[in-house]
């Protein structure tokens, strides 16, 4: 009866939009006892009159176990490493060979930074604004099928947002696990004598690999947005910036600390700061991934065999290991 479709499409919306508050906007709206209490109301109201359910309902989000193990996902756009820099003067190399093939001045190329997240790498595929398929990165080239571990992530949309919803998107981006997270998993492990991880990034990665789409649920993992690896229709000569904006507006968490910066010092300076704070962000960073802006550049530049010439990762030191 409309009463009820009035009904379930309200909870519908406030569960989409107190996900996106919550986990892109860093805002939230609804406490998790109102969350909960919205999606129990919906979970009824489906049982209730199955015709409703819909795969992109908020309760839709925790399926059953793939019957044999994943299957094995081929990127349509590999998803190669990057090379590294370790020093100020590697910075400027790569400025300097950026500008050489782009016929400019290194002083004029701008470049994004942003932190390098440590977690797991993960493709999603959104056609019509729906998850289709979501991957790990594997070996760049073929990747493991865990889509129904994915969809239990908050912060990975069900279904895109807004109205200019594009044909195809290929978002790329890691799941990390915070500080917090971590330790928390880890003393319930020791009390339950279940397996303990050495480090946040081994615990994204085991939790997303877990054949059980309950299990990864209960675990505190984030997808946050790098890269847009395929856009139908595309946004022609626009920048990386811009790009992750509009991954914001569709409903995806990008890095808060991107920023915009012309020429190599800027550059250092970037890493420089970000490396002074790298103890308070709460979640393990490897570096900065620097990234020349401009798409239309990027394409230029293309990809030596097996990284971008477009990009490169400034490494920091690594930290001794937490030993738990
Ligand atoms: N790991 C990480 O945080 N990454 N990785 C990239 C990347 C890899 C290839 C293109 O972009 N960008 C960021 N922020």
């Amino acid at each position: 009866d409309p009463q009820l479709l009035e009904e379930v499409t309200q909870l519908r919306a406030e569960l989409d939009e107190a996900n996106y508050r919550y986990y892109v906007l860093d805002e939230p709206t609804l406490t998790d006892a109102d969350y909960d209490r919205r999606l129990q109301r919906l979970k009824q109201l489906e049982a209730e009159n199955p015709s409703l359910i819909s795969p992109d309902s908020p309760t839709q989000r925790v399926g059953a176990a793939p019957a044999d193990g994943f299957p094995s996902v081929a990127h349509a756009i590999p998803m190669l490493s990057l090379d590294n820099a370790f020093n100020a003067e590697d910075i400027i190399a790569f400025a300097q060979r950026v500008a050489e093939r782009l016929e400019c001045e290194a002083d004029e190329v701008e470049f994004t930074c942003e932190p390098k997240l440590d977690g797991a790498a993960v493709s999603l595929v959104y056609e019509q604004g729906v998850l289709v398929s979501g991957a790990t990165r594997g070996d760049g080239r073929t990747g493991e099928g865990i889509t129904s571990n994915l969809r239990t992530l908050r912060s990975v949309p069900l279904k895109l947002m807004g109205k200019q919803i594009p044909e195809l998107l290929e978002v790329r981006g890691e799941v990390i696990m915070r500080h917090k997270g971590f330790e928390a998993l880890n003393e319930r492990a020791r009390e339950e004598g279940s397996k303990v991880f050495a480090n946040p990034r081994n615990a994204a990665a085991g939790s997303l690999r877990q054949l059980n789409p309950q299990i990864t649920a209960t675990r505190p993992l984030e997808f946050h947005a790098y890269q847009a690896a395929r856009l139908e229709p595309d946004m022609g000569d626009a920048t990386h910036s811009e790009l992750m904006a509009r991954l914001i507006t569709l409903g995806f968490r990008s890095s808060a600390e991107l920023k915009v910066l012309t020429g190599p010092q800027a550059v250092v300076e970037y890493c420089e700061q970000l490396g002074a704070k790298r103890d308070q962000l709460g979640y393990d960073i490897d570096g900065v991934v620097i990234k020349v802006n401009a798409l239309r550049y990027q394409r230029e530049l293309g990809f030596v065999a097996r990284a971008p010439r477009w990009a490169t990762a400034f490494k920091y030191p690594a930290q001794e290991e937490v030993t738990t």
